[in-house]
Parts: C-alpha cells; sequence; structure tokens
C-alpha cells in the first residue's frame, strides 16, 4: 500500500474523531489519578500478597463473630461487613493479618463520579456509550495505520525504533512519542472497545449457579478454618468477596468468589461443594477494566495517564504537520497548457511546496504564465519554455511519495519543444544520500533530446534560506527574471552580533580584492566553511561571505565591486569598527578531518574558507590546493601564507591558474592534466571542495562528469550523493 493510502486513513480517522478523542483522552488523564491516588492511601497492608485465606478467614471471624461478607477490592483494600463481639454493626476497612480496623471503606469522590460519567458515556446515557465505543474502535485504526507509516517511512519493521532525524519539532514528536506509546495506546483503544461491546451484550454472559445437594450436607469430620485445605491453598489477592454461612446449619456453606471462578465450601468440613470457572467473556471483561482504568497497578495507571496526555499531543502535532504540508498550496491562475514556466514539485512535508509556491507567486506577481504542480502530475506541457524542478529526498534517496512517478512519466511523454531546466534539491546532509532523487531527475532530464539546463543543479541543505538564495540568485541571472527568498525568510533577523574589524588591507593592488579580519569571542561558535551574513543596508537585505577561521579570528576575502552593495560596504569598515553580522552555520562545507585525503578546487575570493581549514589541517590530512586567479597580483595577498602552511606540513600540494597571465590556464584546465589524481582521490574515498563563482562550478562538474565516466565505475552524481563532492559557490 502506498505512503498516502496509509497518511490519508491516518488523517481522515484522525479528523472524524479528535474532538470526542481529545475530551476522553482529557478525562483519562484525569481518571488514571484515580487509582493512584487510591493506591496512596494506607490500607493496603504490607505483604498482602502473602496472605492466604485461610488466615484472614480464622482472624476476621474471631475478630468479627457476625462477620458475613469479606470483599477484596482490586486496590487490595480488606472491607468486613457484619457485627463484632459487642454485637456492633461494622462496615471498615481492615488489616487481614490483625483486624485491625484501617478506616472507613473509599468512596468514589463526586468529582471523579462526574469524569467518570462523562468519560464513559458524554452524558448521552446509552447512545453516548455508543459512540465512545466507536471513538474507541477508531482510535485503534489510527494506532494501526500510524504503525504502518511509521514502518514505511523506517524503510522496514525491523528499523522501526532506528534514529529518527530531528527536523521539525511536531514531526519528530509526533513519530517519537508514537512508537513508544503505540502499545499503551492499542491497550487502551482496544479494551475501550470491549468494555463498551460488553455493556451492549455482544459477549452474552450465562450467571453462575450452583447446584448443591442440601439434604447430603456432611458436617463429619469437622475441621477449622484455618485447616481447610481451599483456604490454605488460595490467597486473599485472588478473591473478590467471601460470603460467610448465614447460620450455623449445615444446609449453610461459604461462597468464594475469586478472579477466574466460584467456589462453595461446606463449613464443617472444608469440602469444595461446588467449582465452577467464569466465562471467558468474564474474564475478558476483568481483564480489560484493568488494562482500562489501572486500577490494580499505580505504575499502569502511570502509563496510561502518560499515554493518553501523549493522544493530545498527537492531535496536536497531527493538525500542526498536516497544517505545514498544506500550507504551501496554490490555486494556479492558468491552466497547464498555457504556461510558460512550469513548477514541479517533490516534498513529502510541504516545506519544499512553501518555497516552489513563493517562487510561483513571483513568477505571477511579474506577468508570467506560471504553472505550479507535483512531480506525479508531469504531463506534454506544450507552451513550456522552462521547468523549475523543486524536488525533497526521503527514504533511502528514494523520492518523495508526490514525485514517485515521475521517472515513468517523463518517459512516457517527451515534450515536443525545447525547454530549458534548473533543479534545485532540498535535502538534509544527515542522510547518506544526499539529495540523491534530486541528482538522477537532473541526470534523467540531462539524456533526453528536449531538455537544456538554464544552470547547474543546485541543492539547499536543511532548508537553508541562503542555499535557496543561491540558487535564486543563479537562475535569476540566467533566466533574467527577478527572484528573492520567500518573504517570510527576509525579515532581518533580530539576533545580530556586534563584531570588531582587526584589521582590513584595502585594495592595495589590481586585483581589487581586499582581506577583512573580525575578532570573535570564545563563545562564538564558527568554523572554516561558515558564512557571515551581514546587512549593509540595515534592511532584510543580506549578503553572504565565507568565513576562513585563522589565528581565531574571521577572514573574509572580499572582492570590491563597484556599486556592489556589500562589497563597498565592507571596504569602508576601519580597524576598531564594529559589524553587525550573524554567522550562518554550513554543516555540509567543513573541512573533512576524517577523510584520506582532500582537494580544495577554487577561484578567486573562493579562496578564503580554504585559507582557515589548511590552517585548521593540524593531523596532516593529504590536501592539494587547486586555485584560480587572473593575474599573480591577485594571488599575492596569499602567497606568503600559503607557503607557510606548506612548510609545517598542512598544505602538500599548491597548482595556481592564472587566466590573463602566462600560460593563460583556468583552474579546470589544471585538474585536466591531473584527471587521474583526481578519479584515485574520489575512488579512494577522498573530498572534492570547490568554492568560487558559479561559473567554475559549471566548468568544474562538466569535467568531473567525463573523469568519472572515463576513470571510475560510478557517475558523478553518486560521488555527490556520498558528499564526496562538496561545492560552496555564488
Ligand atoms: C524520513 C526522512 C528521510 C529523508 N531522507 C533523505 C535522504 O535520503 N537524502 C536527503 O538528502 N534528505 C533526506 N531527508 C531530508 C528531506 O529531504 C529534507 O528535510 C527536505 O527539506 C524535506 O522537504 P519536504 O518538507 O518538502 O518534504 C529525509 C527526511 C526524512 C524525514
Amino acid at each position: 500500500m502506498t505512503i498516502s493510502v496509509w497518511r490519508y486513513s491516518h488523517l481522515a480517522l484522525a479528523v472524524s474523531s479528535f474532538l470526542f478523542l481529545a475530551l476522553a483522552s482529557l478525562t483519562g488523564i484525569i481518571l488514571a489519578f484515580e487509582p493512584i491516588g487510591q493506591q496512596m492511601s494506607n490500607y493496603r497492608v504490607k505483604d498482602f500478597d502473602r496472605i492466604t485465606v485461610a488466615q484472614a478467614v480464622t482472624t476476621l471471624k474471631k475478630t468479627y463473630p457476625g462477620i458475613t461478607d469479606i470483599d477484596v477490592d482490586t486496590y487490595g483494600f480488606v472491607t468486613v461487613k457484619g457485627t463484632d463481639a459487642a454485637g456492633k454493626k461494622v462496615l471498615a476497612c481492615v488489616d487481614a493479618r490483625t483486624g485491625k480496623v484501617l478506616g472507613a471503606p473509599p468512596k468514589q469522590s463526586e468529582f471523579f463520579q462526574w469524569v467518570t460519567a462523562f468519560h464513559r458515556s458524554l452524558f448521552l446515557h446509552e447512545t453516548g456509550r455508543a459512540f465512545v465505543g466507536v471513538i474507541a474502535f477508531l482510535l485503534s485504526l489510527i494506532a494501526v495505520s500510524g504503525t504502518a507509516l511509521v514502518i514505511q517511512r523506517q524503510r522496514s519493521f525491523k528499523r522501526f525504533f532506528a534514529r529518527i532525524v530531528n527536523e521539525n519539532f511536531s514531526q519528530y514528536w509526533h513519530v517519537v512519542l508514537g512508537r513508544l506509546s503505540l502499545i499503551p495506546i492499542i491497550i487502551i483503544a482496544l479494551t475501550g472497545t470491549y468494555l463498551s461491546l460488553s455493556r451492549f451484550n455482544f459477549f452474552p454472559d450465562k450467571k453462575i449457579v450452583h447446584k448443591i445437594d442440601i439434604d447430603h450436607m456432611k458436617t463429619d469430620p469437622q475441621r477449622k478454618l484455618a485447616e481447610f485445605p481451599v483456604f490454605k491453598n488460595t490467597l486473599l489477592a485472588d478473591v473478590r468477596t467471601i460470603q460467610f454461612p448465614f447460620s450455623e446449619f449445615p444446609e449453610d456453606y461459604f461462597t468464594l468468589k475469586l478472579q477466574d471462578r466460584e467456589l462453595v465450601v461446606n463449613q464443617f468440613t472444608g469440602d469444595v461443594l461446588s467449582n465452577i470457572s467464569h466465562q471467558k467473556t468474564t474474564i475478558w471483561l476483568n481483564l480489560s477494566l484493568e488494562l482500562h482504568t489501572g486500577r490494580s497497578n499505580i505504575i499502569w495507571a502511570l502509563v496510561l495517564a502518560v499515554a493518553s496526555a501523549n493522544i493530545l499531543f498527537f492531535i496536536w502535532s497531527g493538525f500542526a504537520i498536516t497544517l505545514k504540508r498544506r500550507s504551501g498550496r496554490v490555486k494556479n491562475k492558468f491552466k497547464a497548457d498555457e504556461s510558460q514556466i512550469i513548477i514541479l514539485t517533490g516534498s513529502e512535508n510541504g516545506s519544499t511546496t512553501v518555497y516552489a509556491a513563493s517562487v510561483y507567486r513571483q513568477l505571477i506577481k511579474q506577468g508570467y504564465k506560471a504553472y505550479l504542480t507535483d512531480l506525479n502530475s508531469y504531463e506534454v506541457f506544450p507552451q513550456a519554455g522552462q521547468f523549475i524542478i523543486m524536488t525533497a529526498t526521503y527514504g533511502v534517496g528514494d523520492a518523495p511519495s508526490n514525485a514517485s512517478k515521475f521517472a515513468a512519466l517523463m518517459s512516457k511523454y517527451p515534450q515536443q519543444q525545447t525547454v530549458k531546466y534548473s533543479v534545485l534539491g532540498f535535502g538534509s546532509h544527515a542522510y547518506p544520500d544526499f539529495c540523491k532523487f534530486a541528482f538522477e531527475v537532473n541526470q534523467s532530464l540531462l539524456k533526453t533530446n528536449w531538455a537544456e539546463p538554464l544552470i547547474d543543479i543546485h541543492t539547499v541543505n536543511d532548508k537553508s534560506p541562503a542555499d535557496f538564495s543561491l540558487w535564486a540568485e543563479a537562475w535569476s541571472q540566467q533566466s533574467n527574471i527577478d527572484l528573492s527568498l520567500p518573504l517570510e525568510l527576509t525579515q532581518l533577523p533580530k539576533k545580530l552580533r556586534k563584531l570588531r574589524v582587526i584589521s582590513n588591507t584595502k585594495t592595495g593592488n589590481d586585483s581589487q580584492t581586499f582581506l577583512l579580519r573580525l575578532e570573535t569571542k570564545r563563545s562564538t561558535k564558527v568554523t572554516s566553511g561558515d558564512l557571515l551574513a551581514i546587512y549593509p543596508a540595515g534592511d532584510h537585505r543580506e549578503r553572504l561571505y565565507s568565513i576562513g577561521m585563522v589565528d581565531d579570528q574571521i577572514q573574509l576575502s572580499v572582492k570590491l565591486h563597484q556599486g556592489g552593495l556589500g562589497s563597498e560596504f565592507l571596504h569602508r569598515l576601519n580597524a576598531g569598527d564594529l559589524l553587525q553580522a550573524r554567522i550562518v552555520e554550513n554543516p555540509h562545507f567543513r573541512f573533512p578531518v576524517e577523510a584520506p585525503s582532500v582537494v580544495m578546487i577554487a577561484n578567486g575570493t573562493g579562496i578564503a574558507p580554504f585559507l582557515g581549514m589548511i590552517a585548521q589541517n593540524k593531523s596532516q590530512t593529504v590536501v592539494s590546493l587547486y586555485c584560480g586567479f587572473r593575474q599573480k597580483a591577485s594571488f599575492e595577498p596569499y602567497a606568503d601564507f600559503l607557503k607557510e602552511q606548506q612548510n609545517l606540513g598542512r598544505l602538500e600540494q599548491l597548482r595556481l591558474a592564472l587566466s590573463r597571465e602566462g600560460e593563460k590556464q583556468y583552474v579546470s584546465d589544471l585538474l585536466a592534466a591531473d584527471a587521474s589524481f583526481i578519479a584515485k582521490t574520489l575512488q579512494e574515498g577522498g573530498i572534492l571542495m570547490l568554492c568560487g563563482s558559479l561559473a567554475m562550478q559549471k566548468d568544474v562538474l562538466r569535467l568531473l562528469d567525463s573523469i568519472c565516466a572515463a576513470f571510475t565505475h560510478h557517475p558523478i552524481s553518486y560521488f555527490q550523493s556520498h558528499s564526496q563532492i562538496l561545492m560552496d559557490c555564488y
């Protein structure tokens, strides 16, 4: 069964019952405290479980000669009815070992009576009881469909309790608590259903009738009560009630109602005159009551209270998940067959669709005929000039459920005209196959004769607005259509840090590049490869710069662009100035300490994070740096530093390409010359890191694609999805 069938069943069942389920759970939590409160009172004596009926009956008969009944409730409280030696009426809880009165029998408080009545019938009498039964049954179906969803999410039954990545509060805890409280909830649901069905006599129970031959009752051999074998062999904890003989005439006898049977016992000889087991239905009924109410075990009562509270949480978190999933939905203004830009999404939990919807709205606002749909609705789009494909990855690098049919549909419906496309993968580096499905989609489009890439595939890690911005900028440039971050992500962040400028080299050479050093506090968590977000105009406009941590200071390498909002602002800063900024963690672009070797590829100011990473390479991982600049002068600011790192053994190889001087090479030319080394690095598990311009990234990726095809058994997407090619280009 597909994930959506289970999901829709789970949702439909929850929607149809949530109000009553919430009321039942709320009252259930309250009622769970009744047995807890009862069991707290001190009427249950020490070692109650070891007292035999023989001990109890002997002691109590001696203390209360006129005793008629002993009741033992589920809490282990023993109540005596009858008269004492002075003929005074007794109705009290007693210590069965000594006969001492402990107090009056506990009564259900009016409050608990009220809550119980509401819980059972919602004050709607028999109709309410039937209704509550149906709700309990629906709860068991919700639990079953939820279990199926967890199994599908975890990809096998065996991995049911395997780790879950915490990406979203409501979703994470919905699954984690769902798994933990699954069994108590199923028990609550099934026992609740059974109790309701019993109430409506679905399981008819025959009353026990003892057939006693009164005319032939023996009085010999007479035994003391303490010597009755049946009394000696029965524990008081197994007894519900003991009715004493009404008189000392031979035809009167003891009646013992036990958990599972009823016994009639001769009052003189102790012989068992009748022994009838309860029907299975009665045993089930009692068990259901115990399990549903927790009345005989304080720990179980607590488990029930927690499980009921969890049901309330599931109602809230379930709706939060659904609302999030649906929040990105839009109503298309144009039809599919008249639209020029088709946005196709693959999303499991809706966050990708939120981004896609924002792109859609921006395009419509600018007068473009755009159409937004999911990848499973792919068809022939006769007017399309562009596809924007935004998709998440699920399972083990699989398609989200609304994109699972895309591969089949694409081969079935080739487009009749050339369509430019851009793929934006949403994923998380917490999973081994990062954005794998997006890479697969990209590869399959590359193979068609009608699709042409507008820009290279981009990825968004952990819904990073910064990653999305990089794609939006690249896409805007190529398509000449404005695109920005969704509005809700564009507000100026509240928590900005004030960083003191330590030095600014300003532009002292032809390259217009300058290095800016900023002070960090010990508490500032920042690593080379992270990004520094600055807000030069004091509004939502954010500019991001790659950070290299050198000498425990943030070092930015910036190219001054005329009229550049960020670079001109940074260029104006002097030592001692304070800069308001935010550190954007970029965990997927960190120095891979455990890798056997690392090849760093940069052009221009893209060298910035690598300077910090090389300085950080104290374990002396084999690092090669391929960097490209226009002229030698642009490389000068880094030359001494890199030489020093080579002497310290932190940088193995430095390869420099100058595009406007000498051999006029690009960094990709150096890589092409070292193709077998690059392929070997990948095959041995080494990591390639790219930082610099998108144009360089495009060149290098194209080259790597052919290196992989020629030297390795894997396509480039294999190494990308195994995080062996890390990129941070802009
Ligand atoms: C169960 C599960 C499995 C996932 N598997 C992968 C994966 O294999 N590769 C990946 O890059 N991301 C994976 N992700 C992360 C999602 O693709 C990522 O969070 C995405 O932004 C979710 O988008 P959505 O909210 O539109 O579904 C997984 C997430 C979940 C909850």
